[in-house]
């Protein structure tokens, strides 16, 4: 008898259709999909044409520019806020560098990044970036809306997304050299309530574990986006949905990886909490409510870093 080998394969949602709004059918079609996919593997594939092969091919330029500045410049990349700076020159993982930009959907966000690099500006990274972040943080909207609406908790929905701030990654997998080992990104979850991560250019990477401890790729096409659930949405969810660790892991393909991933925080001092209608018998309270940037703070230190899970050792009940 052959053995069974199961291989999982993130799902793929559709978010491409006209009038995608709350009240289709497209909507509650992609809903359930998108929530059963969260509370089965932690994220999926989003097709999103807002993300246009114009801005794809756009950021990718702009990525490849950016990287090209001297190390001594990336490097002054830095934020008063916790893990929001740039990251690279890491002994165990050499072939990655990233920076982070705060505020990234706004203008007033990539702007002071672009300033910051260009002294005598950019616009054209500007403008890739900034359309970019825009659209994926619609895209991670609506699918919190979506979470929102099918946990019956909407009344909450406004004031959590005033409260959200995005910050993005961008990030460099460089080629592994002939004896170098590929990993590129150890594995983790994301600290985010949601994330969001799109591939600029068509070199794979990602790797996801499934709830069996499975580790799988994920092969992405240039009009798609991973939405992935952070450690935030975990506690808010009462479990419901969890962040899925997963790491890079540079292949066969050549040359180097682009890609950026989007991250919400929730700001403004309202506290991640879970909603006392997603608490009951059947499922007790798990995580105390906390602040986020305070759980990004614990998580930044080097003693909490390898901790099995940073979420229950910092807020579980
Ligand atoms: O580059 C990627 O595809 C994933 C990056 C990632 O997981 C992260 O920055 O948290
Ligand atoms: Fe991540």
């Amino acid at each position: 008898m052959g053995s069974l080998t199961v291989t999982h394969k993130l799902p793929v949602i559709d978010f491409t259709m006209e009038n995608l709004e709350p009240g289709t059918n497209s909507w509650s079609k992609a809903s359930k999909e998108a929530v059963c996919a969260l509370e089965e593997y932690g994220c999926f594939v989003a097709l999103y044409d807002k993300v246009s092969s114009k801005i794809h091919d756009d950021v990718f330029q702009a990525l490849e520019e950016l990287f090209d500045l001297p190390t001594q410049k990336k490097v002054q990349n830095k934020s008063s806020k916790p893990l929001y700076g740039y990251v690279g020159q890491i002994p165990f993982i050499p072939l990655y560098e990233s920076m982070g930009i705060d505020n990234a959907n706004t203008l007033e966000g990539i702007q002071n990044f672009t300033n910051f690099m260009w002294p005598n500006g950019n616009n054209d990274f500007s403008e890739a970036l900034l359309a970019y972040s825009k659209a994926a943080a619609e895209l991670e909207e609506m699918v919190v809306k979506m979470v929102f609406e099918s946990y019956g908790v909407e009344k909450y929905y406004e004031s959590h997304i005033k409260s959200v701030n995005y910050l993005a990654r961008v990030m460099k997998y460089r080629e592994a050299q002939v004896e170098e080992a590929k990993l590129g990104f150890v594995a983790h979850t994301d600290k985010s309530f949601m994330s969001t991560i799109h591939q600029t250019n068509q070199v794979n990477g990602l790797e996801i574990k499934g709830k069996d401890g499975q580790w799988f790729k994920v092969e992405l096409s240039p009009s798609s986006i991973v939405v992935m659930a952070g450690d935030a949405i975990m506690a808010w969810s009462n479990n419901r949905i969890k962040s899925p660790h997963h790491r890079v892991m540079m292949g066969e393909e050549k040359g180097a990886r682009y890609s950026i991933a989007q991250f919400s925080f929730m700001e403004d001092s309202l506290m991640v909490e879970t909603p006392k209608e997603l608490v009951d018998d059947d499922h007790p309270l798990l995580f105390n409510s906390f602040n986020h940037l305070d759980y990004l703070k614990f998580f930044s230190k080097e003693e909490n870093r390898r901790l099995e899970c940073a979420l229950k050792s910092y807020c579980g009940v």
